[in-house]
């Protein structure tokens, strides 16, 4: 017999962020969630084809990150589990720019964003475990850096701040004093763009507020 009031999303009563980011971790917890959060990374493929767009990679390497991590959950897990997965990339002149190589890679890419405006991306995907329901979405932002010189940007570089950010640099730690402005989301720079995940997760039938 068919169940026609009860919510299709009822059985969700877990939250398994797909993330190895201490920043989206950090931005989760401050939701102040009603239901517990699981922290479960994965090893999924962030190679994509060389003609995708910036929204493209971000959506889909976010539902990459939380398909891949929702087939490794225990069956009584996937059961009541939404799985949230992300991703965060700078785009300048049309080239994505991810996390830095090596130092010099991070130096480089600071020389180019200094003094200049750039877009960050980034992509949410939600994953129902149980029924497979995939929603995919993305914010952009755009942020203006002050021009930098030379020796400013070596020292931030050598305080290892930028080493695991795209593009280099941490808006959330000491290059919030490189930054001129920006128009948009700040969190969707710092990683995980809260507004819209809200929203998303409205549409699983979890509040925020
Ligand atoms: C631009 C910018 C990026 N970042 C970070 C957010 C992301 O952690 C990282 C982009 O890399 P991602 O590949 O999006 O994420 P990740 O590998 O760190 O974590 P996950 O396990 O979720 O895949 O850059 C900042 O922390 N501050 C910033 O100002």
């Amino acid at each position: 017999m068919e169940r026609s009031s009860t919510k299709p999303t009822e059985h969700l009563r877990q939250l398994v962020l797909a993330s190895s980011s201490p920043r989206r971790r950090e931005l989760v917890a401050s939701l102040g969630l009603s239901l517990p959060v699981l922290i479960l990374s994965s090893d999924a493929d962030e190679s994509t084809p060389s003609d995708w767009t910036p929204p493209r990679i971000v959506e889909q390497l976010g539902l990459r990150k939380a398909r891949a991590t929702a087939a490794m959950l225990a069956p009584e897990d996937a059961a009541s589990s939404l799985v949230v997965g992300a991703d965060t990339v700078v785009v300048l002149d049309g080239e994505v720019l991810g996390k830095p190589r090596d130092r010099a890679d991070a130096i480089g890419m600071l020389s180019r964003l200094q003094g200049r405006a750039h877009a960050v991306y980034t992509g949410v995907a939600c994953v129902d475990a149980r029924t497979g329901r995939e929603r995919i979405a993305h914010r952009r932002t755009e942020v203006v850096m002050k021009p930098l010189d030379a020796g400013l940007i070596e020292r931030y570089v050598d305080s290892g701040e930028p080493m695991d950010k795209a593009g280099s640099y941490g808006i959330q730690g000491r290059a919030a004093v490189l930054v001129e402005r920006i128009d948009g989301d700040y969190f969707n720079v710092v990683g995980l763009p809260l507004s819209l995940l809200a929203d998303m997760l409205s549409e699983f039938g979890i509040r925020v507020i």
